[in-house]
């Protein structure tokens, strides 16, 4: 392909979801060029026909054959649809959106049947739907006829899409896996979670209705037993979010470097604590809307003086249903811990949004994900204390450790208390020299020493981001 085609004649193979798209930014732009059709006389329909009927449509082979750029706006299967005027197609750049996991690489299955084109892969991360936004998505282009990159980065620079030069055309492979990919990084957060939560159905459905002195009976599953799970998931997937990095602390205060060698599945643990914490806030507002449907004396009875067991005023009396009944400052100030603890999890929740986070500077970053973290934590424990004290303060030891509320505070309480030991201004010192690089124990330089540690060659001014206390 010659640079010089500044203006080139540009066809858009196929006139369905994709094509009709870009064609409207084409047409927004001023941007010449025409459809390529296999059938040009038919009526256009779905989303933005207008563009189809406003533009010049032209048969496959004379679209191609006009063209010096021709976009496959088509599904690759339907490439051999090229085969049509493959004589005309010589020195001409063709170009690869398509995005088909599982099957054969468009662009590679082009380079073979035209050999003697330009191939390149462009447009493929911009869906049909961002491509209507004024903005529009980032464009990425990559080919081995480098002229022919440089002509596709104008060509989108010229109907508003910010464009990167990807390189050779191997690493449209790539570009496709942006694409198809599911959820990537989820899959083993969602297999802890889901484990963490089989282990809480089955403990608490066991202890409310076959180990508890006074069963439940089954009606009360479905909201105020399902309740219990969803705080006890939360309050667990929290704990499991804080824990490691606790822990990684306590072993860089032992090892006295920022640089220490973990076991795998602690360093896998670290690098899923941001969605441990994702599921924490979703669960977290699950219970809330739960708990709100529940506050009544009939399931909280030790919030209301009141009421005995919800049924009874202390003088015998059933209460009157519709009465005023206010809560004791112990119901008010369980309410009042859960919602605080609720709020600093949506902002920690908020921050972790990529808009939000690339603002943030490092210390303001650190902030939110691990002091508010803290108080959340805190706040979290708190709330669940003290919905439970009234309850425990009646009981025999062994009759509290059974129960899903203290089980599913083990965790948080474990992190509360290393993160308190932590926060003493001495270790909080002593962990700050060791996260900007300093050394105590083992302060020679050099590579690895004993005991596997990796020294520090680099002044370390930074934290560390993957280890947050
Ligand atoms: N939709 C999107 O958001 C995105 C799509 N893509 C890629 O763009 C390509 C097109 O996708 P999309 O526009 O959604 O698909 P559509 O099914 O909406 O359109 C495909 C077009 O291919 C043409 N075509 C050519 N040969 C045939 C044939 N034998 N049978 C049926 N249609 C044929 C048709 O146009 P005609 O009848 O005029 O010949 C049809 O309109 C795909 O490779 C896809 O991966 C890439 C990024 C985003
Ligand atoms: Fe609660």
């Amino acid at each position: 392909m010659a640079e010089d085609s500044s203006h080139p004649r540009i066809c858009i193979l196929g006139t369905g979801e994709f094509a009709r798209a870009l064609g409207a930014r084409f047409r927004r732009y001023g941007v010449p060029f025409w459809f390529g059709s296999r059938d040009p006389a038919r009526r256009p329909t779905g989303l933005l026909k207008e563009v189809i009927e406003k533009s010049t449509v032209k048969n496959v082979e004379e679209a191609c054959t006009e063209s010096d750029i021709i976009i496959l706006a088509i599904h690759r299967r339907h490439y051999g649809l090229l085969e049509r005027c493959e004589t005309h197609l010589d020195d001409k750049i063709l170009v690869d959106v398509s995005n088909e996991p599982g099957s054969e690489l468009g662009f590679e299955r082009l380079a073979t049947m035209f050999p003697k084109c330009a191939i390149t892969k462009a447009f493929n991360t911009a869906s049909s739907r961002a491509m209507a936004l004024d903005e529009g998505p980032c464009v990425y282009v990559c080919g081995n006829d480098e002229a022919a990159r440089r002509v596709l980065l104008r060509m989108a620079a010229r109907i508003g899409l910010p464009a990167v030069d990807y390189g050779r055309l191997g690493n449209g492979g790539a570009l496709e896996e942006q694409v198809n990919r599911l959820f990537p990084g989820w899959g083993w957060p969602c297999l802890v979670v889901m484990v963490i939560s089989a282990f809480w159905i089955v403990f608490a459905a066991c202890r409310a209705f076959k180990l508890r002195k006074n069963p439940y009976s089954p009606e009360r599953l479905p909201t105020n037993v399902a309740n219990k799970i969803v705080g006890a998931i939360a309050a667990t997937c929290l704990g499991m979010a804080y824990f490691p990095g606790c822990l990684v602390a306590f072993v860089q205060l032992a090892r006295g470097s920022k640089n220490v060698d973990l076991p795998k599945i602690i360093d896998q643990w670290l690098g899923i604590r941001q969605q441990l914490g994702l599921f924490a806030l979703i669960l977290a507002t699950l219970h809330v809307i739960l708990s709100l449907v529940l506050i009544s004396p009939a399931y909280f009875p030790h919030w209301y003086p009141e009421a005995i067991d919800g049924k009874r005023f202390a003088n015998g009396t059933p209460p009157d249903p519709l009465g005023p009944i206010r809560m004791t400052w112990i119901g008010e100030t369980v309410i009042l811990l859960g919602a605080l603890a609720m709020v600093a999890l949506v902002l920690i929740g908020i921050a972790t949004l990529p808009a939000i986070s690339r603002s943030l500077g490092w210390r303001e970053w650190r902030c939110v994900q691990s002091h508010m973290g803290f108080a959340c934590l805190l706040l979290t424990t708190c709330h669940v204390v003290m919905r439970g004290a009234p309850v425990w303060l009646n009981k025999s030891v062994k009759d509290v450790i059974p129960t899903v509320s203290f089980l599913s505070l083990l965790l948080p309480w474990l992190t509360v208390g290393m993160r308190l030991v932590l926060y003493t201004p001495c270790l909080y010192r002593r962990v700050a020299r060791i996260r900007s690089g300093e050394f105590s124990k083992y302060a020679d330089s050099g590579s690895a020493g004993k005991d596997g540690i990796k020294k520090e060659t680099d002044d370390g001014a930074v934290g560390d981001l993957s280890i947050v206390v």
